[in-house]
């Protein structure tokens, strides 16, 4: 991938990214290429979902999206639920129409959908009746549904086991030339991706090829948790949890 030329789908070039007037991610700099498969990982707070939400803002109808909190109508049925992906490309009526009487060809491309994200069978079910990690599915299923060259994901796969989670990504993979999806699991994001961007305290501190990564240097984005390590450490020893006073300082602070 490296050193080969690609189209440039968005820069930033040393620009503040935020929220109004607070800005997370000072004078960021990086470029996404078509084709590349990016994971984008980062503690909480690190500024994961601020960075697609500006990259969602900026590469507007070319980008699928799917939110971290899904964004779903629990009321609705989730056929209804994943129409709604492609709301702007039918009239009013259409989609009024739609809501009574689903319309044929949408239920049918939903249904491939559905059959492929393992839903077979809940297209009626309200998605306040599912569980966590068929709500997630039914999110990517609205995503894909968008039918966009791009994918933009925030944890897409925080809900399912390690096995749903490739089979998820695949999926994403196989109807996307180009995605970024935020993620905590470190392993996935060096065997499944082709890029690693690393967030750390407001900074991109790593934009690298995975091939040229390990999980230690992944381990160092994660600063929080070597207290936990530590917590863990501690009981291992004596088997009792130790004091919040006797835990080193995570690494970097004070
Ligand atoms: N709408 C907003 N207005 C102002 N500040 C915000 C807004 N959304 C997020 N922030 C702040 O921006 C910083 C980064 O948040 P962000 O949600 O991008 O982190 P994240 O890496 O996605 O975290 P997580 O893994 O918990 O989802 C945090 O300090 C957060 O409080």
């Amino acid at each position: 991938m490296e050193g080969e030329q690609r189209r440039l789908l968005i820069r930033f070039d040393g620009e503040d990214i935020g929220h109004g007037a607070h800005v997370v991610l000072p004078g960021l700099t990086l470029a996404l290429h078509e084709g590349e498969r990016v994971a984008l990982l980062g503690q909480s707070g690190a500024g994961k979902s601020t960075l697609l939400g500006e990259l969602r803002r900026r590469l507007d109808r070319q980008a699928a999206w799917c939110p971290q909190h899904h964004g779903l109508v629990p009321q609705l049925a989730v056929y209804h639920n994943v129409f709604m992906g492609r709301l702007p490309e039918h009239s009013t009526l259409a989609n009024l129409w739609n809501l009574v009487h689903p319309l044929r060809r949408p239920w049918h491309e939903v249904a491939t959908l559905c059959d492929e994200l393992g839903l077979a069978g809940l297209m009626r079910r309200p998605v306040g009746q599912l569980s966590g990690g068929q709500r997630q599915r039914v999110a990517i299923a609205r995503a894909l549904y968008q039918t966009r060259p791009l994918f933009l994901g925030d944890e897409p796969v925080a809900s399912v086991d390690p096995h749903q989670a490739l089979r998820l990504l695949s999926l994403i993979d196989a109807r996307h030339t180009t995605s970024v999806v935020a993620l905590h699991q470190r392993e996935l994001a060096l065997t499944h991706f082709d890029r690693v961007w690393g967030l750390r305290d407001g900074r991109l501190v790593i934009d690298a090829p995975t091939d040229s990564l390990t999980l230690t240097e992944l381990d160092a984005l994660y600063p929080d948790a070597d207290a936990t390590r530590h917590i863990a450490d501690a009981r291992d020893a004596d088997g009792d949890v130790p004091s919040v006073n006797a835990l080193p300082c995570p690494r970097g602070r004070p």
